[in-house]
Parts: C-alpha cells; sequence; structure tokens
C-alpha cells in the first residue's frame, strides 16, 4: 500500500441518483484526468465542463471536473473529481478508465488516511467525519460538526500543554538544586492537576450519558408474558411486525426495528416475555436476551397488564429496573380498555393506555426522554476509542498524584508522560501504524 500510489474511488452511494462523484488523489490526478477529458490544462478550483472519453476515444459522459492543487487539497495531494451523471454503469466506465491509466482503487478510509497523513485533519476529526455519515438523528449530526470544526481537537490542545508545563518544570526541578526554585509551582501543578481532573470528569460524564446518541439510541420493550409489548411494537411501527397472541411466551427471540420518532431514527427492541418458571429451554434462551437488552438499552419501556392482578413476575421486572437508571425507564400500564384489576400504587411514575387505542402519551415521552439525552453544550467524545483514552489519560493523572506528594519527581513525570501520550491518541498518536490501519479501515471505501 504505497503512499505515493495514485488512488481512486466513487466517492457517492451506489444506486440511481442525478450526479456520482469519482474522485482521484495523488500524484497523477491531473495527468489522468487531462487524458480522459482530451483537455491540455485544468485550472485549479474551477468547475470545467468536458466531456470524458474512454482509452479508446470513446465518449462516455459530458462532466464537471474539479481539481485541487496540492497542498490545498481535502487529502493534501493533487485531486481529481469527476462529477458526472448518477447511476453505477457511468462511474464505473470512468472508474475502469482511471485504473487504466495507472491509478489503483483506494481502500476503505484511505483519502481520510492520506489526509491524516498529511497533516489535513486529526484524528478526531477523522472520526468525525465516518460518524457523521452514519449519524441517526439531527442533534447527532450537530455535535459530530462540532469535532469537525476542532472542538474536540482544541479540549486535547489545552491538556497537552499543562502537562506539558508540569513536565517543563518537573525536569527544572530535577535538574536543579530545590533552593533555586520559585515555592509556588508545587502550588501550580497541584492546582492544574485538580483542573485536569475535573476537566476530564466531566467531559467522561456527559459522553456516557450520550453513548447512545451517536450510533442511534435503543429501547427495548420489557415485562412478563401477554402484557402487550409486541402489540406495542406493532402499533409504533404501524404494521404487523411480530405475532401476537394471548398464548403468554408468544414472542421467543428478541425483535430489533427502526423507527423515526421526533428527529431521532431509534431502535426498538421487543422482547420475550420475562418470566422465572420455564421448563421450555428456547423460551429459556429468549429470557436471556430480553435481559440483556434491558442492559444494552438506552431506554427502557416496562410494560404492566391493568386487567390482570400484580404478580412475583411483576416484581421480577421492577427488581430488574432497580438496578437500571431511572432516567430512562419509562413505566407503561398497558390495556386500560379493560377492568381495573392491577394495583399501581407501587408503580411510582406510570403512563396509562392501551395498545387497542392510542399510544401517544407514550410516543411523546419517549421522544422527550430522547431529547434530554441529545441536545448538548457540553464537550462529548463519541466513540470508545476516544472514551477509553480520556479514561486512560484520568488514571494516569491519578497515579502521579502520590509521587507528587512524596516529592519523587521521576515517577511524577513518568506518569505525566503517561497521560500525554494516551490523551494525544484522541488526536495524533505517538506511535500509530497498527492502530491506523484499524481506524481508517473501518470507513467506508471513498472517504
Ligand atoms: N465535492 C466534494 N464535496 C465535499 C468533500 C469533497 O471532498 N469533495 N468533502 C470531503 O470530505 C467534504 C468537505 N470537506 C473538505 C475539506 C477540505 C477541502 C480542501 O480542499 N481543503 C484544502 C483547501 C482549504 C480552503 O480552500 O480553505 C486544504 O485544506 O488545504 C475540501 C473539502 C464535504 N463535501
Ligand atoms: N384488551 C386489550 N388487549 C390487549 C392490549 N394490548 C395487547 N392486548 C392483547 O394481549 C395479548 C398479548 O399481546 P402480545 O402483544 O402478544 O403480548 P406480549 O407481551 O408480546 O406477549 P409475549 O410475547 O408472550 O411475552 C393479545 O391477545 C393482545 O391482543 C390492550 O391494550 N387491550
Ligand atoms: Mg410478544
Amino acid at each position: 500500500m504505497y503512499q505515493d500510489d495514485t488512488i481512486v474511488a466513487i466517492a457517492t452511494a451506489s444506486g440511481i441518483g442525478s450526479i456520482s462523484i469519482v474522485r482521484v488523489s495523488g500524484a497523477k490526478a491531473l495527468e489522468i484526468s487531462l487524458k480522459i477529458s482530451q483537455k491540455s490544462t485544468i485550472t485549479p478550483r474551477v468547475a470545467t465542463l468536458s466531456y470524458l472519453y474512454d482509452k479508446d476515444k470513446s465518449i462516455i459522459d459530458e462532466a464537471i471536473i474539479l481539481y485541487f492543487k496540492a497542498p490545498n487539497s481535502f487529502t493534501g495531494e493533487d485531486i481529481v473529481e469527476f462529477q458526472i451523471h448518477g447511476g453505477v454503469a457511468i462511474a464505473s466506465l470512468i472508474l475502469d478508465s482511471v485504473l487504466e491509466y495507472g491509478a489503483r482503487m483506494a481502500t476503505a478510509g484511505e483519502f481520510s488516511k492520506r489526509a491524516f497523513l498529511n497533516n489535513k485533519i486529526d484524528l478526531s476529526k477523522a472520526e468525525a467525519i465516518s460518524k457523521i455519515i452514519e449519524a441517526r438523528s439531527s442533534d447527532a449530526v450537530k455535535l459530530l460538526a462540532r469535532q469537525l470544526k476542532g472542538e474536540l481537537k482544541d479540549f486535547v490542545e489545552e491538556i497537552r500543554e499543562d502537562l506539558l508545563f508540569m513536565l517543563a518544570y518537573t525536569e527544572v526541578s530535577i535538574d536543579y538544586a530545590e533552593e533555586d526554585l520559585p515555592t509556588d509551582i508545587f502550588l501550580k501543578i497541584e492546582e492544574k492537576i485538580g483542573k485536569i481532573e475535573q476537566k476530564l470528569e466531566n467531559t467522561l460524564d456527559a459522553s456516557r450519558r450520550r453513548e447512545g446518541m451517536i450510533d442511534g439510541f435503543k429501547v427495548a420493550i420489557i415485562g412478563k408474558p401477554n402484557v402487550g409489548k409486541s402489540s406495542l411494537l406493532n402499533k409504533l411501527l404501524n404494521y404487523d411486525r411480530a405475532i401476537i397472541s394471548d398464548i403468554a411466551g408468544t414472542t421467543r427471540d428478541t425483535i430489533e426495528e427502526s423507527v423515526k420518532i421526533g428527529t431521532h431514527i431509534i431502535k426498538i427492541v421487543d422482547t420475550a416475555g420475562i418470566r422465572e418458571n420455564t421448563s421450555d429451554i428456547i423460551e429459556q434462551i429468549g429470557i436471556e436476551k430480553s435481559i440483556n437488552a434491558i442492559n444494552e438499552a438506552d431506554i427502557i419501556v416496562a410494560l404492566f397488564d391493568n386487567s390482570r392482578i400484580k404478580d412475583s413476575e411483576d416484581d421480577k421486572i421492577l427488581e430488574l429496573l432497580a438496578s437500571q437508571d431511572s432516567k430512562n425507564i419509562i413505566k407503561v400500564l398497558n390495556k386500560t380498555d379493560l377492568p381495573k384489576i392491577f394495583e399501581n400504587e407501587l408503580l411510582g411514575d406510570f403512563i396509562e393506555l392501551s395498545t387497542k387505542e392510542s399510544i401517544n402519551l407514550l410516543i411523546k415521552r419517549i421522544e422527550k426522554v430522547l431529547d434530554e439525552n441529545s441536545g448538548t453544550d457540553e464537550l462529548t467524545l463519541v466513540s470508545k476509542r476516544q472514551i477509553s483514552s480520556v479514561e486512560n489519560t484520568l488514571n494516569s493523572i491519578k497515579m502521579a498524584k502520590s509521587p507528587l506528594y512524596s516529592g519523587e519527581l521521576e515517577f511524577f513525570a513518568h506518569h505525566i508522560t503517561e497521560a500525554l501520550h494516551e490523551i494525544s491518541n484522541i488526536t495524533r498518536p505517538y506511535e500509530n501504524d497498527e492502530m491506523l490501519d484499524v481506524m481508517f479501515g473501518e470507513f467506508c471505501l471513498g472517504k
């Protein structure tokens, strides 16, 4: 995989659309484009209308050519974009011609990787680019766009500066006799450490609360058998996705579907009714999956049956809920069209409805919880990788404290250096080859 190869990919989604883009990056991009357009020059950054031809001089398409001259391009290399008529056939013909003239297919994420290697973007921006394309809500897009603009990079830069400051002063302290040092340095370092800890902890807190938002929230519908979970799923989806019957244990496997609520595209999960005593092995496996679904969900909709007496199976559900974040639990008393038998006094806050009638109250409540977990002014980390870098940074900083107090400055400096490396992983890691391959490999082709 050579960095000086010229690479090409179709940048747009495959399928039928009005326009597609084929993007070429590398030293030969201009030369290849001149051949394909049969032009003698192409002016950088000017939309140039031109016919495109294959090697046999047959015309392929009428296109707009955009040339970005190195280093002023997305990758930092020469880039030529062919904006052609949509559909798969034309794009493949252009692609084939570019390949014939000496380019090779880009690997997944290679454009972004080159942009990174040429210092055009840092890893937090590369990650934001890859995530923004898959974002499932307008809030997620807005949050990721802030990272395109460099919010996380600036945050990392501030922390790096503080850590470098500490290292510089400890180096001085180690090298020179104590009496020559200004006395307030220790206090300054102590203060900076406290501030960094606070910042990192706040960020982790805000980010964990918003983890589901970037990849799409998961809402799990749970409850004992026969309370109407699948009826609720079907009602939310507006079609008969799941089998409904009055036999307890109808749903045996979890069912996952996407649905739009407000500005959010969420995954809704219908689960097998949870009960304690079943001799059916398959049902038992389904129940285990239901419990997993609870743990993975961002929001839990727990159903109870108004028409039946509250029993130990309902208690089991309440017990399972007790270990979850109460802010994201919505309790629903279903079947209110039937006479009330359930003692709802112990439920606390709940919504009453009948899936035979309207579920609008519930939809509104789900939307409210989604909104509460979405918009934010706080800095938010958007991937497990970023979260674990910040966790590791925080750990190293905590470990640096005791040697600071006991005057073992070499140990202090060691932990601060570790912290510096960890935080840098978010934007520009020190040793990085393997990690970069993994990271950029996850990107879609053409990015
Ligand atoms: N046609 C097209 N649209 C696109 C992209 C693209 O590559 N091509 N992008 C791809 O992600 C995004 C826009 N991002 C871009 C980021 C930097 C540069 C660029 O040429 N940067 C140069 C010049 C900067 C300037 O003129 O201010 C540079 O950084 O030196 C281009 C696109 C979304 N839209
Ligand atoms: N009267 C009335 N019946 C309902 C309501 N919601 C669901 N039912 C009925 O309750 C029975 C069970 O519904 P399901 O949706 O299959 O229940 P479930 O919770 O998915 O059950 P399992 O998959 O077995 O755990 C069916 O006969 C439904 O028609 C309601 O609001 N009112
Ligand atoms: Mg069901």
